[in-house]
């Protein structure tokens, strides 16, 4: 125990910058960050997404110049997400295993722009392929089926490694991919590519904006739930880190963010592995939309949640801030 009053004034650290500056427990640096991308077709294309301002899909050469960007900011990764023309969509996604997809231009592109200089996160998951906008393969009752979804998903990974992603990040909830996905990156001779699992991914009303970019916002019917997380749920979100894990899993993620704060700190004194979180599209626009009305100062909002993140425990965020928090922290 500390002593008493006034022995003890806490104020007392607090009162010069120098002494904050001393006595800051946490720091934030563009190396925490992973940058999300969304990638579109054509050349020389900008597309702002109107629900997630200040973010747009670039095309193939934007990607490019927006990695070299992530170099030049310190931004250690980013994250790609393909809008795939809806005439590429189809019911069982098949365009996922396209080896000359716009997810593995966009990864060859990079490569060839900025070397090893940048990592190349790549999603696995389904629905931004499928004309009906869930992550899996449906059955007749259109329930997400797993174990087939497995087999695909399986694909999709081989082609974004093959392609030359640096880590695969399976997004879909569907149980087993994970070890399913290790076991064939091993056989196929992939073994430094890392899997970063989105292990407790919940079913959360904040990712509407991440629909409209990815252009499968409109196609949707139904909802997430039988293969997301219930956010009421803590307890079962270690279990699924506990099996991706065990599974092969190099890192594990919780998503979305601020909200479920509470699961990374439990995720992070329980594993003690690489924990990242993701601060996802519908918090952005939250913050966007209140520093819009007035309502906060938009970088000091932004800084704070992120310092938030680095509070809980987290070891780096996938936010959409990425880039212009390097810019703020770089001064
Ligand atoms: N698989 C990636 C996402 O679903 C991102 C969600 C968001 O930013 O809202
Ligand atoms: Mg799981």
């Amino acid at each position: 125990m500390t002593g008493l009053f006034p022995d003890t004034r806490l104020r007392r650290t607090r009162a010069t910058g120098w002494s904050r500056a001393l006595h800051r427990e946490n720091v934030l640096t563009p190396a925490d960050l992973i940058w999300p991308l969304f990638v579109t077709e054509g050349n020389g294309v900008e597309e702002p997404i109107a629900s997630l301002p200040g973010v747009s899909r670039w095309s193939i050469d934007g990607i490019a110049d927006r990695a070299k960007e992530a170099v030049r900011l310190g931004i250690p990764c980013v994250a790609l997400f393909p809008n795939t023309q809806p005439d590429r969509r189809s019911d069982d996604g098949a365009e996922a295993l396209n080896p000359d997809n716009l997810m593995c231009r966009a990864i060859k592109a990079i490569r060839d722009a900025c070397g090893d200089d940048v990592g190349i996160l790549t999603d696995v998951a389904l629905d931004p392929y499928t004309a009906h906008g869930q992550d899996g393969l449906l059955d007749e009752a259109g329930y997400v089926v797993n174990d087939p979804t497995v087999e695909v998903l399986v694909g999709q990974a081989l082609n974004q490694a093959a392609a030359g992603a640096d880590i695969i990040a399976p997004s879909d909830m569907m149980d087993g991919r994970i070890g399913a996905i290790r076991g064939a990156l091993e056989s196929a001779g992939h073994a430094n590519i890392q899997i970063m699992a989105y292990a407790a991914k919940y079913a959360s009303a904040f990712y509407g904006p991440f629909r409209d970019a990815v252009g499968s916002g409109g196609l949707l019917k139904g909802d997430k739930k039988s293969y997301q997380m219930d956010p009421a749920n803590g307890e079962e979100a270690l279990r699924e880190i506990a099996l991706d894990l065990s599974e092969g899993a190099d890192s594990v993620m919780v998503k979305p963010g601020l909200p479920y704060l509470d699961i990374v700190r439990r995720v992070k004194e329980r594993f003690e592995v690489p924990t990242f979180a993701y601060q996802v599209s519908g918090e952005y626009a939250m913050i966007e939309a209140a520093a819009a009305a007035g309502a906060g100062d938009r970088d000091a909002l932004a800084l704070e949640t992120l310092i938030s993140f680095k509070r809980a425990g987290c070891t780096g965020v996938l936010t959409y801030y990425a880039a212009h928090a390097a810019r703020l922290l770089n001064g």
